[in-house]
């Protein structure tokens, strides 16, 4: 039985929704991972030949940083929830989704952290950085402070990983609120910025919804295209006598290979509660995450004010 078959048998089917057939396209010319329309055509062959080796099993972990109420949370609730919440509810620590899609026949998933903006709850948020095989820093249009934060939002979310192996995006949030021309202004400055620091951006709004199955489409798609790449390369070295070796992921590897011991971080909640946020946390975290079965679901890392 192939690799691709048994984890299919295990999982149920991907929702009809997220399959991506074809390789969804830039939002901005100038400020894209790259220009090319359709996927590379190595990984279309290795797709159709069922040569993906272990990216069928891969959890890519994506985290989702940036200034408090830029609307990182509402952007992962349009997508995975088709819902939008008007009410600011600050993010203690951090919470996930997961997300499953079909790229080219293939299962692929992801798996998208929600961190903390606010800067007291930022030691909790950071030690759930490391491993990351895809950053988005987010700001909002209409506050253009929140720009100039990307640069140190991005220097703490490399920190924690390989810069190398990171897939960058830069992501303009709440789009409805600003007029043609305020926007047209803002997103000079992005793309400048977005260019700099080799990020792709995207401009989305959650309250109506615009651009953001385009964005993680394209998320999805472009850290498919980036690991079927690596295991075709992986795989060339290794492949002896017909046999392919699978061993861990390069992303795993990394991670295992800078453990670090999360630091203990104590803080108060609105209604005064004392919160720690251990290692044993995170392990649990980690342990939840091997549990999944399949299904999108939601953990709270930590509780949230109103
Ligand atoms: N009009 C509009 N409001 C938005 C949009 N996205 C978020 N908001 C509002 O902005 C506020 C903050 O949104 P959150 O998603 O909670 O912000 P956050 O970045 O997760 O904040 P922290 O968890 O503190 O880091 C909420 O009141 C949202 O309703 C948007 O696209 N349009
Ligand atoms: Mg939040």
């Amino acid at each position: 039985m192939s690799v691709r078959v048994s984890a299919m048998s295990v999982l149920p089917p991907v929702r009809r929704d997220r399959v991506i057939a074809q390789l969804p396209q830039y939002f901005r010319k100038e400020a894209a991972f790259h220009t090319k329309e359709d996927f590379n055509n190595k990984v279309k062959t290795a797709c159709q030949e069922q040569r993906t080796g272990t990216v069928g099993f891969k959890i890519s972990k994506v985290i989702v940083v940036g200034d408090l109420a830029v609307g990182k949370t509402c952007l992962i609730n349009r997508f995975c929830k088709d819902a939008f919440d008007k009410n600011y509810k600050a993010t203690i620590g951090v919470d996930f989704e997961m997300e499953r899609f079909e790229v080219l026949g293939v299962p692929f998933s992801l798996q998208l952290w929600d961190t903390a903006g606010q800067e007291r709850f930022k030691c909790i948020a950071s030690t759930y950085y490391r491993g990351a095989q895809v950053v988005i820093i987010a700001f909002d249009v209409n506050d253009i402070a929140s720009l100039g934060h990307v640069r140190q939002w991005l220097e703490d979310a490399l920190k924690e990983n390989d810069p190398t192996g990171v897939q960058l995006f830069l992501i303009g949030t709440k789009k409805d609120l600003s007029s043609p021309a305020q926007y047209s202004q803002i997103e000079q400055d992005a793309l400048k910025l977005a260019q700099e620091i080799k990020a792709e951006y995207w401009a989305v709004s959650s309250l109506t919804g615009e651009n953001v199955k385009e964005f993680f489409f394209r998320v999805a798609s472009l850290a498919f295209e980036t690991n079927v790449l690596a295991e075709l390369e992986k795989s060339g070295s290794r492949q002896i006598g017909g046999v392919v070796r699978i061993n861990s992921t390069s992303n795993n590897l990394h991670a295992s290979s800078k453990k670090k011991q999360p630091n203990c971080c104590a803080f108060q909640d609105n209604q005064g509660h004392r919160q720690v946020k251990s290692k044993l946390q995170t392990e649990n975290k980690e342990k939840d995450l091997k549990d999944f079965c399949g299904q999108s679901r939601r953990r709270d890392a930590g509780v949230s004010t109103s």
